[in-house]
């Protein structure tokens, strides 16, 4: 391809906001913005342990993944009612919908609000409403991957999948979660089998935290489809053949692994370690009501950071389309659309 043109600040962000984008790692619970949790809190007459939106807002500095699980948790706790999670859903795609994201495949953590007495059905039910809803006024087209928390036994994970049966038509997907040190992918094998013999997708946190070794399990016992984050692949060369010769999606989250002192700098970021190795690395925000920024946020910050080119940031989004789970009709069209987008920046 040749160079493109857009260099100055502004120009990229016009280059970022016309890309028609995919975002395949974001977990819903992860986009509750503090003034939407007050709300919900009124409403369900929840008194939060913060006073102020200020003052929760301010709480958000982590120095590792479990200070910041200790206040998702928390902040999941608001939500009861099928209105709550269909309001939660609803917010976080009319603002990515702003931003031009036009498939998602969002994450949401089944047992985190089972074990608080919410039912499957009132989650999962608001979920989707929000969710066909915004395919229909925005055009956003989705898949819902039902994630396994891995601080709990594997029993745990096998009473959600049961739970989930009736909904094996709108789920698509099922990954891993929560805190990664000590909770390898080895603990789940059992689980994941059963969920591959239902013909779910597969993907697993890996390597955000934890070892490269957490990589090769995910790959090698798992089956993983694609695998979230993996920044510390790179610690690994012949993880990296691996990665790059069976060109396994990485969604990678920039903002999260600064918020979340995986790197010290967004300066420091492996994205373009990634891209120089060949790697199918996408861009993602995580939790982007915590951590700073949703899609254009991290698309334009690690640009600054790191100075990505314009033909990074479209190989970056090529990539994410490529290697989502969207009907391959859905993929070519949007394919189609950002080589118009980028016909127009040449
Ligand atoms: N970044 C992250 N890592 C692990 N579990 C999570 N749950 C929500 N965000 C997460
Ligand atoms: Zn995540």
């Amino acid at each position: 391809m040749t160079a493109l043109s857009p260099k100055t600040p502004p120009e990229i962000a016009r280059l970022i906001q016309a890309l028609p984008k995919a975002e395949l790692h974001l977990h819903i619970e992860g986009s509750f913005e503090p003034e939407l949790m007050f709300a919900i809190a009124k409403r369900n007459r929840i008194t939060l342990s913060y006073d102020s939106v200020e003052a929760l807002k301010e709480a958000y500095q982590f120095n590792n993944l479990q200070e910041f699980l200790d206040l998702y948790y928390q902040g999941m706790n608001v939500l009861q009612t099928r209105q709550d999670y269909y309001d939660l859903t609803r917010a976080y795609l009319d603002k990515v919908h702003s931003q031009n994201v036009r498939h998602v495949e969002i994450f949401w953590d089944p047992q985190g609000h089972l074990e608080r007495g919410i039912d499957f059905a009132t989650q999962i039910d608001g979920i989707l409403q929000a969710l066909k809803e915004a395919r229909a006024q925005h055009g956003i087209s989705y898949r819902l991957i039902m994630s396994f928390l891995r601080h709990l036994p594997e029993e745990s994970a096998f009473e959600t999948l049961e739970l989930a049966k009736p909904y094996l038509d709108e789920i698509y997907g099922v990954g891993l979660d929560s805190s990664e040190m000590g909770h390898p992918p080895e603990k789940f094998q059992g689980v994941f089998a059963a969920c591959r013999d239902l013909g779910l997708r597969i993907t697993a946190h890996a390597g955000e935290e934890g070892p490269a070794d957490y990589v090769w399990q995910a790959l090698d016992l798992l089956q993983v489809d694609r695998v979230d984050h993996g920044n510390r692949s790179l610690e690994d060369d012949t993880l990296i053949e691996r990665l790059k010769e069976s060109q396994m999606v990485l969604t990678v989250c920039p903002l999260s692994n600064l918020k979340l002192q995986v790197v010290k700098d967004l300066n420091d970021h492996p994205i373009p370690a990634m891209l120089q190795a060949g790697l199918k690395a996408t861009i993602n925000s995580d939790d982007p009501a915590y951590f700073g920024g949703y899609m254009n946020e991290n698309l334009m910050q690690l640009q600054q950071a790191v100075g990505l080119s314009a033909d990074d940031i479209i190989t970056l989004t090529r990539n994410s389309i490529e290697g989502s789970w969207a009907e391959e009709a859905r993929k070519k069209e949007l394919l189609a659309e950002l080589d118009r987008v980028v016909a127009d920046f040449s």
